[in-house]
């Protein structure tokens, strides 16, 4: 479980607060799309789930425990994986990139090996650990920043804006991946300011607007709102929706 208690995030002295006063509770296994405008907080808001950024005021839990306390675990709870995962690579090739985290946690090397291999099996990028980096395509090196996250086992996987510059093929792959992790009772946090990839994904849609949270429902109900927001929602029928 996430837990944000009131989160305001303030970048300097002058104007408004990036996130203003945010309180949310994710819990385990739920697919919540985070959806808003440019500038309206998103990223700043995902980024306190795990210890990247701390709050002005307000507090963050993870399991219960303020992040500010353990960020190990927190960490080892909630996985992040940014935009433009290029910038976010640590290895030049797959399986050393993978390894890299649970390198980090101390793990024997049968774990990691184990950990890597299920990672990229399930990003369907087994038998690629020696493959450049470089080398891959777009789509190719999310599914590779997803292995990454999904090597350190969390509870929660964030994925900020993922389908950044993907084609519509590359696009649709990460969605079948998204797909597979939540059947598999990943919880799931997915930054996106077009909900048209994954809205029937979705359990909850979080709509934020000027730092706030703006809407905060099912996705059926969510849906009528949204535009008002300036988020486009996909035409068509709609899980749960009559
Ligand atoms: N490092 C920073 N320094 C100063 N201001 C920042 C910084 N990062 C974000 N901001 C400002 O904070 C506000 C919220 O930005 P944030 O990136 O969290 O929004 P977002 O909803 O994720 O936007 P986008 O969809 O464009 O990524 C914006 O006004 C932005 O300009």
């Amino acid at each position: 479980m996430i837990e944000t208690r009131n989160v305001v995030h303030r970048y300097g002295d002058d104007g408004p607060p990036a996130v203003d006063g945010v309180s949310l509770a994710v819990p385990d296994g739920e697919f919540v799309l985070l959806a808003g405008p440019n500038g309206s907080g998103k990223s700043t808001l995902v980024r306190h789930f795990n210890g990247l950024l701390d709050p002005d005021e307000g507090e963050v839990l993870v399991d219960g425990t303020p992040v500010s306390e353990n960020l190990v675990a927190a960490r080892t709870s909630v996985g992040m994986v940014f935009q433009q995962p290029r910038d976010g690579f640590v290895a030049a090739t797959v399986g050393a990139d993978v390894a890299f985290g649970p390198e980090n946690l101390g793990l024997s090397n049968e774990e990691i090996d184990r950990r890597v291999a299920d990672a990229l099996a399930a990003v369907n990028m087994a038998g690629r650990r020696d493959e450049r980096i470089d080398a891959l395509s777009g789509g190719e090196r999310e599914r590779v920043a997803i292995a990454g996250a999904l090597a350190m086992d969390p509870d929660h996987l964030v994925l900020d804006e993922p389908f950044t510059g993907l084609d519509a093929p590359a696009r649709e792959s990460v969605v079948e991946q998204l797909r597979t992790l939540k059947e598999s009772g990943t919880g799931v946090v997915l930054v996106t300011h077009d909900l048209r990839d994954a809205f029937d994904l979705a359990d909850r849609i979080v709509a934020l607007a000027d730092g706030c949270v703006a809407v905060d429902a099912a996705p059926a109900d969510a849906r009528e709102r949204l535009p008002d927001l300036g988020i486009r929602v996909p035409a068509g029928e709609v899980r749960g929706e009559r």
